[in-house]
């Protein structure tokens, strides 16, 4: 998407890693910063992260007159003040913006409950390399969200990396893989840094010949169809280095440990929606 001719008005409500990672990967794809508005909670760091990319600032009493879509980026733990203040907002005003939630394990149908209906609400699981430019996200509609709804929040999330629609029920589990995932590549450069330091390389020898490898290899996947399977054939000489490594892998059962890993995270996902509690009832006059 280029946003030389568009205009789309984006509020981030919580400029932590993720919400920061999101303002810095829409600046990086030139959506201008007069478009972006944060709304933190620490004054401190929401001036800072304003200042350093240069976009508005606003707050959860006073919502920016004009947005289209309204990103909430805060923990599982945060989104029900959030949501109850936004609920309160929305009622004193006419601003209408798509409410995109990136928070892992909160159900569009919960955060419904605590807007004045109808109010289209999409789940969104990106993953920090939006950054980059180079995020994938899953993302799936509330009962409220239209076709358009959605598209504009792709023509959002495009511009900061691939998008893909889930049924919403796949969330839990999109979260376990691509939403956590970069830290299990980070925990993989970690751990080859720390066996390369072993055997002997400098830290800075080390460092840069894991992170180069694990960037090229990203770079062979990141080709169209590739199979995973395949590139490993490639690599791997029959009674090779690679070999020898490989068997090292299979004997210590890293397949199972990694299918428990994503098991747990997953299950934490579904967890963490039981930790948010409806509102008590809906606003005198309001249907939910
Ligand atoms: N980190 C990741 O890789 C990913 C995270 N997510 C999801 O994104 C969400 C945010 O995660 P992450 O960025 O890591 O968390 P952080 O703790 O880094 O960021 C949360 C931010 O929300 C702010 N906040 C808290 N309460 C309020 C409030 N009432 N009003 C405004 N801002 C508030 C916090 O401010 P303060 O600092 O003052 O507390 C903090 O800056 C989570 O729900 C997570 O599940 C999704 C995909 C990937
Ligand atoms: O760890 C977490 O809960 C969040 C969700 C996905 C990545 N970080």
């Amino acid at each position: 998407m280029s946003w030389e001719h568009v205009r789309v008005r984006v509020t981030v409500i919580g400029v932590g890693r993720i919400g920061e990672a999101l303002v810095a990967g829409l600046c990086r794809a030139g959506m201008s910063a007069e478009s972006i508005t944060v709304i933190g909670r620490s004054v401190e760091r929401t001036s800072d992260v304003a200042h350093r990319h240069g976009v508005r600032v606003a707050d959860l009493r006073n919502l920016p007159d004009e947005c289209d879509v309204l990103v909430v980026a805060v923990k599982p733990q945060q989104i029900e003040e959030v949501l109850t203040d936004l609920g309160s907002a929305f009622r004193g005003s006419s601003l209408r913006p798509v409410v995109l939630s990136v928070v892992a394990g909160v159900a569009t149908e919960r955060i419904e409950q605590f807007l004045p209906s109808p109010v289209p609400v999409v789940r969104a699981m990106p993953n920090t390399p939006l950054t980059m430019g180079a995020a994938v996200t899953a993302i799936a509609g509330g009962a409220a969200a239209t076709e358009h709804d959605l598209r504009l929040v792709e023509s959002v999330l495009d511009s900061v990396g691939e998008v893909l629609r889930v049924p919403e029920d796949q969330l839990d589990a999109v979260t376990a893989v691509s939403g956590s995932g970069p830290a299990y590549v980070f925990l993989v450069a970690e751990m080859m840094i720390d066996a390369a330091m072993s055997l002997g390389l400098e830290r800075v020898t080390a460092y840069r010949l894991v992170t180069g490898t694990l960037a090229g290899s990203s770079a062979m996947l990141g080709v169209g169809d590739v199979d995973p399977v395949a590139l490993r054939a490639a690599v791997t000489s029959p009674a090779g280095t690679t070999a020898a490594a490989l068997e090292v892998f299979e004997r210590s059962d890293i397949r199972h440990t990694f299918q428990r890993a994503l098991t747990a995270a997953r299950d934490r996902s579904l967890k963490l929606s039981g930790m948010v509690r409806p509102p008590l009832a809906p606003a005198p006059g309001e249907q939910h």
